[in-house]
């Protein structure tokens, strides 16, 4: 009986439905380059990018009842109650095919970690952090230009207090076990990929 829950506790573990799935986490401050490396990725080694801040803005476009909440939320730079992002990044990993997931900006504080683990049960094969000076992510987000609501230096001043407060210990968590790959993402995007190279190099394409 308990060789059996044991076994079946190993089958559940990142399932989503039928299909097992590798999650890898994306994270670092605002600006660091999260979303440009995501993008190297999915070209060189198939994964879908799953950026949560993209999810939650698309939300907000669709007209959803929660998008006034997301909107002032994003706006003062605070995060959004887990559940919301969460059923979000589900709905995103089951409509698509795939099966290699990188989930970019979340986990984003210790519920944030929390919940998914215990709704998805689906844990990450590991964790990018992509690590860069405050000072060079205000210069990148204040030349960003994509017009979002939250590229402003007072709301960027909150992002990279709430990334030190409640982003940083998710990253601390999961260096306790091993799982943080760490990045020096102050070089320029060329530079920098190559170092994402290497860590993916196990995830190539069949070719
Ligand atoms: N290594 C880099 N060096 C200089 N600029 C960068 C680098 N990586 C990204 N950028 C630029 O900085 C801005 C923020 O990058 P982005 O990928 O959106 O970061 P994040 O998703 O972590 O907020 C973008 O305008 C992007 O073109
Ligand atoms: N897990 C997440 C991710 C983003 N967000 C919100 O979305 C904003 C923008 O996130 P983002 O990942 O697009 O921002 P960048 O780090 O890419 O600059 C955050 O500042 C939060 O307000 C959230 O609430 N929860
Ligand atoms: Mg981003």
């Amino acid at each position: 009986m308990a060789e059996t829950l044991f076994f079946m506790q190993v089958v559940a573990e990142n399932m989503l439905g039928d299909k097992k799935v590798t999650v890898v986490f994306v994270l670092g401050g605002p600006g660091s380059g999260k979303g440009t490396q995501c993008s190297n990725i999915v070209e060189h080694f198939g994964f879908t990018h799953l950026s949560a801040g993209d999810l939650l803005r698309a939300e907000i476009k669709s007209g959803s009842e929660n998008g006034t909440m997301i909107e002032n939320m994003i706006k003062e730079g605070k995060i959004v109650p887990s559940e919301v992002t969460i059923k979000l990044l589900q709905q995103a990993m089951i409509k698509n095919e795939n099966d290699k997931f990188l989930i970019d900006g979340f986990p984003r504080n210790e519920e944030n970690r929390a919940a998914f683990e215990n709704v998805t049960k689906i844990s990450p094969a590991f964790v990018l952090f992509f690590n860069c000076s405050e000072e060079e992510m205000e210069r990148r987000l204040l030349g960003r230009n994509e017009g979002r609501v939250d590229d402003n230096i007072e709301t960027i001043r909150k992002r990279f207090k709430v990334f030190v407060e409640s982003s940083l210990p998710v990253i601390e968590y999961y260096d306790a076990k091993d799982k943080v790959k760490k990045i020096d993402a102050a070089k320029p995007i060329p530079e920098v990929f190559e170092d994402v190279k290497a860590i993916f190099a196990p995830y190539a394409k069949a070719t």
